[in-house]
């Protein structure tokens, strides 16, 4: 059944032959592999209505709308950025718990710098606090954690934060969690020119060499080797636009674009587009067979 349910399923793959991403890429498919190693039988947990063998393996989402939610309410912003924190945590939960291999979390990009300070100085805290609070759960469950983007503009507590929480998580493997703080999706594009071009001037590389696989590899991405692409996006607060998340990554992620503010964002919602996800059809540009 193994193979049969790989054969069926309708993911993305990346790179030609030649990808060590593809050699990395192991026989059973992630989310059975997963559940089973959590000790889940391979159906049952997962709520009605979803199928295992086409969940997404990678779920990014951009946590929007934490201001709005606080306005709403009459608070500060800084209550809203405050209130991202359980939503997140139950997000991160339920990815586990239905076997998702990779999730992204894209909370705050290289542009958002430009709010005032006050904002950006709150939220660095709550970041920090979310990964404080977590990390001893993040060690119990098995959840891989890895900041991406420029984190030399990280306040110095972040980074260590961000560091130390990396290095205790580091050999877990029940799912990877992907925190994008101070990312940019044209910065990484930039930052992996940067560096192919650097192996080419140093001879290490000739320019008919680099092919989609060789150019990932070089994305702040790569860390999370075996699915680094998203196969669903999920925007919360009701705007229609990628803002620069994972452009390289999304060229054929489906999006999911709700309404919800992400502090109200739960298990309902995310189920939602989940589901939304498993009415997709799929073809990568292929004719359909
Ligand atoms: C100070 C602080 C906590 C900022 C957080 C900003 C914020 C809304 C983060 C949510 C996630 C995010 C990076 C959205 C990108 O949209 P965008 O709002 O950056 O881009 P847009 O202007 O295109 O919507």
């Amino acid at each position: 059944t193994r193979n049969a349910l790989q054969a069926a399923s309708p993911f993305q793959q990346r790179g030609g032959s030649s990808s060590s991403h593809q050699t990395r890429r192991t026989a059973a498919p992630p989310c059975l592999r997963v559940r089973a190693s959590i000790g889940l039988p391979a159906e049952g947990i997962l709520p009605v209505g979803l199928r295992v063998e086409s969940l997404p393996r990678h779920v990014a989402v951009t946590i929007d709308g934490n201001s709005r939610w606080a306005q709403a309410r009459g608070m500060p912003t800084s209550a809203g950025h405050a209130a991202l924190q359980p939503a997140l945590e139950e997000t991160v939960r339920l990815s586990r718990a239905w076997g998702i291999r990779v999730l992204t979390v894209f909370a705050f990009s290289d542009q958002n710098w430009n709010r005032p300070k006050e904002e950006v100085d709150f939220a660095m805290g709550v970041f920090d606090r979310f990964i404080q609070d977590n990390v001893a759960q993040f060690v119990r469950d098995g959840i891989r954690l890895h900041v991406i983007g420029d984190l030399s503009r990280l306040p110095t507590y972040l980074q260590k934060t961000a560091h130390d929480a990396e290095e205790e998580t580091r050999s877990n493997s029940q799912i990877d969690l992907m925190l994008g703080i101070s990312y940019g999706g044209r910065a990484d594009i930039l930052q992996a020119c940067k560096k192919i071009a650097q192996k080419v001037y140093n001879k290490l590389l000739r320019p008919k060499d680099i092919d989609d696989s060789l150019f990932a590899d070089e994305l702040q991405t790569s860390w999370t080797d075996e699915f680094p692409y998203p196969d669903l996006l999920i925007r919360t607060s009701g705007e229609l636009r990628l803002s620069d998340f994972m452009l390289w990554q999304s060229a054929y992620t489906e999006l999911f674009f709700t309404d919800t503010l992400w502090p109200d964002f739960g298990e309902a919602e995310y189920l939602e587009a989940l589901m939304s996800f498993q009415s997709r059809d799929r073809r990568f540009g292929k004719r359909k067979l």
